[in-house]
């Protein structure tokens, strides 16, 4: 079975209530959009996103504790994402590794977590800067996706997105050889690992345009895409749904 397309949404820490109004332009915009479509708001919003999207969007968090529940102030574990209305967690996105520090081996804790509490776990690899010009990117990548991803990972539970830093938020993509060369090694590296690594959906993130995505949609094992900035606005995200649906 071919991996299932996904274009996601990560609103990082933007967003009010009056937000929610893009979802009613989106659910306007794409009426019947041909792949799944995920919005990652900030938590919260989730509750009420859930109720605005009446399933027909799917609803995720930025991030999980790897515990259920106890004395972890400011944290939120996976079980309250579920009761909130998610079906997803973003997990080990690049600006939680940075700027929290986050380890593989906590990453890979957190979807334990998000799979235990029947989440999709949203896996983020991707180099920086420094660690692709000094030729690292495959080997870091391969490492980060063995640390990451827990033993318990299926096609149903897990979604990897490839997302290179420096790629995130600053109009700068990797050339298309690029990508396939990365989404190559991961799905070889999960084939290997996994008895449906051939099913896991890859995303794209960094910089994902209504101008760019049918290009990166074109290339060999993406299968959809995490979209930052261009997914608060359904004006940019609508466009990018639908060039994955036709994708
Ligand atoms: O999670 C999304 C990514 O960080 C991409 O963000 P961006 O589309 O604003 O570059």
């Amino acid at each position: 079975m071919a991996p299932r397309k996904l274009a996601a949404g990560n609103w990082k820490m933007n967003g009010t209530l009056a937000a929610l109004a893009e979802i009613d332009r989106l659910l306007a915009d794409q009426p019947a959009p041909g792949c799944d479509v995920l919005v990652c708001p900030p938590a919260t919003l989730i509750h009420a996103l859930t109720a605005r999207a009446s399933g027909r969007i799917d609803v995720g968090g930025q991030d999980c504790h790897a515990n259920a529940s106890g004395a972890h102030t400011g944290d939120i574990s996976a079980a309250q994402l579920l009761d909130a209305g998610a079906s997803h967690v973003i997990l080990g996105h690049s600006e939680r590794r940075a700027d929290h520090g986050e380890t593989d081996a906590q990453v890979r804790a957190k979807a334990e977590a998000a799979h235990k509490a029947g989440l999709v776990a949203v896996i983020c690899v991707g180099e920086t800067e420094a660690q692709r010009d000094a030729g690292q990117t495959l080997n870091l990548i391969a490492s980060q996706l063995a640390g990451s991803i827990p033993e318990g990972a299926t096609a149903a539970n897990t979604v990897i997105a490839y997302e290179p830093v420096w790629a995130i938020g600053t109009g700068r993509t990797p050339t298309t050889d690029q990508i396939a060369e990365v989404h190559a090694l991961m799905r070889d590296r999960l084939s290997a690992r996994f008895a449906d690594g051939a099913e896991m959906a890859l995303l794209y993130g960094g910089s994902v345009k209504p101008g760019n995505a049918a290009e990166i949609f074109s290339i060999a094992h993406v299968n959809g895409a995490l979209v930052g900035g261009a997914s608060l606005k359904a004006s940019d995200f609508g466009p990018i749904v639908a060039a994955l649906s036709a994708a």
